[in-house]
């Protein structure tokens, strides 16, 4: 990618897809609420193409040649969040590249906008958001699980005192974000303390409210 200050999107005042070319649901909530989790599910049952910030971000990182990479390092590892302008470019990517080979166009956008610096970029140059999906869970019971997905995940901030710094971030940085779009009603509020069978379920049943319907009941199999 070249310099911070030359990408694509950095520099965009109007929107790169509109909401006829595209379908963007961000799904927020704190680390450990299980975004991850149901965005799986939403993906087997109603065709969307799922970006998680993160893992564009962690591939970033692991990318050869990439000149973000330490910066992207540090960011994660502190629970910060990495400079827009990086995470917006990667996104904008990853959608391109959907619709060109996959032809999807309804995106689950994973963990962004985690800034409000973000919300109003992404929004301004790539595409403006249908809603958001926020899952709603307690510190105690997101704790548990990161420390439990941390036994395995590889994560280098799936331990205690990045946990800590990542939960200051959510509260002062992201929460914010989640408030200011639920001022405009265009925030789907899901608690997310249950199983995943559970939050899955009420997930369902407000996206029906929405008029949104699985895809895959429709399929017609072939013998
Ligand atoms: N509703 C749930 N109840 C219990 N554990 C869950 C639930 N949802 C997800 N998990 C587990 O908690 C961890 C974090 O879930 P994940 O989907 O990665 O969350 P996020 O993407 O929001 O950080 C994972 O190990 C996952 O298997
Ligand atoms: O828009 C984003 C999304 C993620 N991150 C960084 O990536 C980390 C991991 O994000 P991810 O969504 O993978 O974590 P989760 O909430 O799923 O545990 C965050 O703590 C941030 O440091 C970021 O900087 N900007
Ligand atoms: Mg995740």
């Amino acid at each position: 990618m070249p310099a911070i200050e030359q990408l694509p999107a950095t520099n965009r005042t109007k929107p790169l897809f509109s909401p006829s070319d595209a379908t963007v649901i961000f799904v927020l909530g704190g680390p450990g609420a299980g975004k991850g989790t149901q965005c799986a599910n939403l993906v087997r049952d109603f065709g969307f193409k799922h970006l998680s910030a993160g893992d564009l971000l962690r591939e970033e990182q692991n990318r050869k040649g990439s000149e973000f990479g330490d910066m992207i390092k540090e960011y994660i590892r502190n629970g910060q969040i990495v400079p827009m302008e990086v995470t917006v470019q990667l996104l904008e990517n990853a959608m391109k590249s959907a619709m060109d080979h996959e032809n999807k166009h309804k995106f689950l956008i994973d963990g962004f906008p985690r800034k409000m610096d973000q919300a109003l970029k992404f929004e301004e140059a790539v595409c403006p958001s249908a809603f958001t999906l926020f899952f709603d869970c307690p510190e105690e019971v997101m704790q548990q699980r990161l420390l439990e997905r941390g036994k395995t995940s590889g994560r280098a901030d799936d331990n205690e005192e990045s946990i800590r710094k990542r939960f200051k971030t959510f509260e002062e940085t992201s929460m914010p974000v989640v408030n200011y779009y639920k001022e405009q009603g265009k925030v789907v509020w899901v608690t997310a303390t249950a199983g995943p069978d559970e939050v899955y379920k009420v997930t369902k049943e407000k996206f029906a409210e929405r008029g949104i319907v699985p895809t895959s009941s429709t399929t017609v199999k072939s013998s």
